[in-house]
């Protein structure tokens, strides 16, 4: 069906009557429509898709995993482009990332799915991608879409090797019991050496040279071997029913992602585990009981296309009227509300590693900022959002992320998609302080109260001890940079745990550090006496005790709340010096002299003074040798001086405590 242009400019004078100004959404808005879009390259959009001729056989479910810039969103173009999704152009890149901020920073944060169609040996295979990112602050997002396939492909750059995020995003396909597809990518480098990470694959996970594919997404040789390899090596989807018995068998799905379009609300990533789902069925959330009415399902391919139903083993999109992110809890079952099934195991929720305060710039603009908060969060449900309040930046908020990439790209789109500026105070990381005495653990509400924000630590006669979280990192680098890494790892107060050769030249470390040393400077720090070559990743590894102390910074004998933290003990007069020193930098003179100090339990061990400004008042004193005037002129000043120091405030504004704030 096809569309006149009089009916669609009536369609969308209609839409736009309802309130809908998107110029694709008017389209879209109608299941029973053939999308179509400003860009119709896309030769899937000019048939209706039906997907009951693919049978459970003929479904494949795979991710593409791999480390930072190794190729995974360039290979999913060429799959796309291979598989007729979208045209093969040389404009096409990384055509998965939708997100402004993965533009522009070339990089993918938010897993995203494309149904491919693909005819093999005269059959066609219906191969449901998940493109997922590669940083470390990501790997949930890699977590949950192993969980919706049967396998992966494991992609490792030809020039750089296996290097930290592959052993990890390796080990969570592994655990999962996942077949894994071993593709070299860019052989068409100069610099490619195949051979080297041939041997690494087998050293670190006993692949034979045999199961490895070697390509050049960027020109595309070798990529229908790995679309072969798709339909050949990863096993259909597993159902319980059979495939003959789907449609008598209930509903039962895998909520595996979601994101939040403005005019439709959530749009649940699904995985059928059994039965089907199609517009107009009643479904239920196990999790939080509500029930909702389907509206549309669909596949991305790579957009939304709106099906008529989704079948057991398929991967797709159900839009349900659900209004708020939490609504779509990841990890959920969905079924037909009038056939409850068991739940299936679902995924732990996702810990939030760094906090951090966030003001708006000018508390007038704090309802915007609210609100912009809430709006992303729509679509990004890992970020923990508490309510914050500071003496100097007024009312804000304390949010918890996945890592210092994950707060830097949350903050980027605050200010690109809804013009926000907001004051990001220093990232801290999450304590657990143990109080003593029963009065105090019934005041806290348990014996272990967690601690977000260092100006909130208990008193510290109260405290029996700190506890710090901990991760495990994993570091690869050429084994000529041996010396530098020890060096560097027991500054940031690293304990070496395992090392190991990967390849002739390359070693392999594990260290334990405390992750609040990590977070904002070390991987820049490796990265520089490494030239460039180290690799780093970290999972969560616990909690211990610490010897921490809390870090306070005086100006003018004023307690500055945004600068109070929590250091190791080792560090604390390092770290208290160059606080006042960098204060002192930026903080402006005053009429008065005063101090700038930094103290632990009140005991001061840094001290900066910052001079009064200097008015020479006796210049009016005619008579050069009038020296009791002058004397009488410059006790006066003194006075006022001293005066002013007593009742005299200096402020700290917004913009020097950013200044110091930024490490
Ligand atoms: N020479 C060459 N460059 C490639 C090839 N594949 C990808 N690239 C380049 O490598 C860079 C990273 O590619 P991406 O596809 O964004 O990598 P990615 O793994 O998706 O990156 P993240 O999502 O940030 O982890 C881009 O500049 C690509 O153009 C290839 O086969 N040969």
């Amino acid at each position: 069906m096809t569309l006149s242009s009089k009916s669609r400019a009536s369609l969308f004078r209609y839409y736009s009557s309802c309130g809908c100004n998107n110029k694709y959404a008017f389209i879209t808005y109608n299941p029973t429509l053939i999308f179509s879009r400003t860009k119709t390259s896309n030769p899937v959009y000019k048939r209706k898709l039906d997907l009951s001729e693919y049978s459970i056989d003929k479904i494949r479910n795979f991710s593409i995993i791999a480390h930072v810039d190794h190729g995974k969103s360039t290979l999913a173009d060429r799959l796309l482009e291979l598989t007729g999704v979208i045209k093969a152009d040389k404009a096409n890149k990384q055509i998965l990332d939708k997100l402004q901020v993965e533009k522009e920073r070339g990089i993918t944060v938010k897993a995203q799915t494309a149904s491919l169609f693909y005819e093999y040996k005269g059959k066609k295979h219906l191969l449901n991608l998940i493109d997922t990112p590669g940083h470390v602050d990501f790997h949930y997002e890699v977590k949950r879409s192993l969980a919706a396939c049967q396998g992966a492909i494991l992609l490792v750059d030809a020039n750089e090797g296996v290097q930290a995020q592959t052993l990890a995003n390796f080990y969570l396909a592994f655990e999962l019991d996942l077949p894994i597809i071993p593709v070299i990518n860019k052989i068409d480098l100069k610099v490619a050496k195949p051979e080297v990470v041939v041997q690494q694959l087998n050293t670190l996970f006993d692949i034979t040279p045999d199961q490895i594919i070697k390509i050049s997404a960027k020109l595309g040789t070798g990529v229908d071997e790995v679309l072969k390899a798709i339909v050949e090596r990863i096993p259909c989807p597993q159902v319980t029913s059979g495939s003959d018995k789907a449609t008598q068998v209930p509903f039962k799905g895998l909520l595996f992602d979601s994101h939040y379009d403005r005019f439709r609300g959530v749009v649940a990533s699904v995985a059928v585990k059994e039965g089907q789902i199609s517009a107009g069925d009643k479904i239920l959330s196990l999790q939080t009981k509500k029930k909702y009415d389907v509206q549309e399902v669909g596949v991305m391919s790579p957009d939304g296309v709106p099906i008529s139903r989704l079948y057991e083993g398929q991967v797709g999109y159900i839009i349900a009227n659900m209004k708020k992110a939490k609504d779509a809890l990841i990890g959920d079952t969905l079924c037909l509300a009038e056939h409850p099934v068991d739940p299936l195991p679902g995924f732990k929720p996702a810990q939030a590693m760094v906090f951090a305060g966030l003001f708006p710039a000018d508390q007038s603009e704090f309802s915007s900022l609210q609100d912009a908060i809430t709006k992303l969060t729509l679509n990004d449900s890992s970020v923990e959002v508490n309510s914050d309040h500071s003496a100097a930046l007024g009312q804000g908020f304390r949010l918890g992320f996945l890592g210092l990439l994950h707060m830097d790209v949350f903050e980027q789109r605050l200010r690109q998609e809804f013009h926000i500026n907001a004051i990001v105070t220093a990232p801290n990381v999450p304590y657990k302080v143990k109080v003593k005495g029963a009065k105090n653990i019934k005041f806290y509400g348990g014996e272990v109260v967690t601690v977000l924000n260092p100006c909130h630590l208990p008193p510290l006669s109260i405290i029996e001890e700190i506890q710090e979280p901990l991760v495990l990192g994993t570091i690869i680098v050429p084994d000529c940079y041996l010396g530098d890494l020890v060096s560097l790892s027991m500054k940031y107060r690293g304990v070496q745990v395992e090392q190991s050769y990967i390849d002739d030249t390359r070693i392999m470390f594990k260290v334990v550090f405390p992750l609040n040393e990590i977070i904002v400077t070390f991987f820049d720090e490796l990265k520089s006496v490494t030239s460039g070559y180290g690799s780093f990743d970290y999972e969560d590894y616990g909690y211990k005790t610490g010897n921490l102390v809390k870090l306070d910074i005086y100006v003018h004998n004023v307690i500055i709340e945004e600068l109070t933290s929590l250091v190791h003990v080792t560090k604390v007069e390092d770290r208290g010096r160059e606080l006042c020193l960098k204060l002192k930098e930026h903080l402006s003179r005053q009429q008065f002299e005063y101090t700038i100090r930094a103290a632990i339990n009140q005991r001061f061990i840094a001290k900066e003074t910052v001079k009064a400004y200097r008015k020479d008042v006796t210049a009016r004193v005619k008579s050069g040798h009038d020296m009791a005037r002058k004397k009488l002129l410059l006790d006066r000043q003194k006075e006022g001086k001293a005066r002013l120091r007593l009742a005299g405030k200096v402020p700290v504004k917004k913009d020097v405590l950013m200044k110091v704030l930024r490490k």
